[in-house]
């Protein structure tokens, strides 16, 4: 993946039918596969309480989410997504505070910064790609993920990647018109896999998580009063 992308992106519960719901609209499966990611933190889980997600996924590497202009708004959330090693050990030393660790690999810092393992589980993912009918302009092309977790949690992802936060406003604007289109209520949202895992196998991380959103002060117009956290 190219460096830098944005990934806009919202959730939703599948249901039954929703693949069949695809393939009416014209989505094509690319593939199905199978992951295990494993995710890492200081103890106080310093990363998620700024907002950044890191993880190793099996055979394709490091990468560090963070957020973009909006972060979590809504019912859809904007993450920048950095993959290139040296870019993301620079990100994890400014939000650690740390220095003088260089820009070498990110497996070389974790012990110097301080993370460890925090969760670590394999997901089943059907991988759909769709050009929604009556748009002219064939970009952003939707991707939508169907995943299942092998700790019985499935949630779905309807996805746009694009390069600048001007393309944001179409891509969300597509992705709200698809989600309606599989039959996603309006007001729907769904957990992340993995703050289902804390949830359910360190609660104790997850309350600390909660406790940190609901301080937060949400950014002015934003409509949703839940918790970021869904
Ligand atoms: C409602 C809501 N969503 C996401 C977040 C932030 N967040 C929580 S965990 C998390 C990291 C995991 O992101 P996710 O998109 O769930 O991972 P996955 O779909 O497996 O990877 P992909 O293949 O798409 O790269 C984030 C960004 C939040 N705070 N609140
Ligand atoms: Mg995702």
């Amino acid at each position: 993946m190219a460096q830098g992308l944005i990934e806009v992106e919202r959730k939703f519960l599948p249901g039954p039918g929703t693949e069949e719901r695809l393939q009416e609209l014209g989505g094509t499966l690319e593939h199905r596969v199978t992951f295990r990611d494993t995710y890492y933190d200081t103890p106080e889980l310093s990363l998620m309480q700024a907002d950044h997600w890191l993880r190793r996924r099996e055979d394709s590497g490091w990468e560090l989410k963070c957020p973009g202009a909006a972060g979590v708004l809504g019912h859809h959330t904007e993450y920048k997504e950095l993959t290139a090693e040296p870019t993301i050990v620079a990100q994890l030393c400014k939000v650690l505070g740390a220095d003088g660790l260089g820009a070498g690999d990110v497996a070389a810092v974790l012990g110097p910064l301080g993370l460890q393992e925090v969760a670590s589980f394999v997901t089943k993912r059907s991988a759909w790609k769709l050009v929604l009918l009556g748009t002219d302009e064939e970009e952003p092309q939707l991707r939508v993920d169907l995943d299942t977790a092998d700790f019985g949690y499935a949630v779905g992802e309807v996805e746009a990647l694009v390069h600048e936060e001007a393309e944001v406003p179409t891509a969300l604007e597509k992705i709200h018109r698809l989600s309606s289109m599989l039959g996603v209520p309006a007001q729907e949202t769904a957990p992340a896999k993995l703050i289902v895992y804390l949830q359910r196998f360190r609660p104790q991380d997850y309350q600390r998580l909660l406790e940190v959103n609901s301080s937060k002060q949400r950014p002015q117009g934003t409509e949703d009063p839940d918790n970021c956290l869904g």
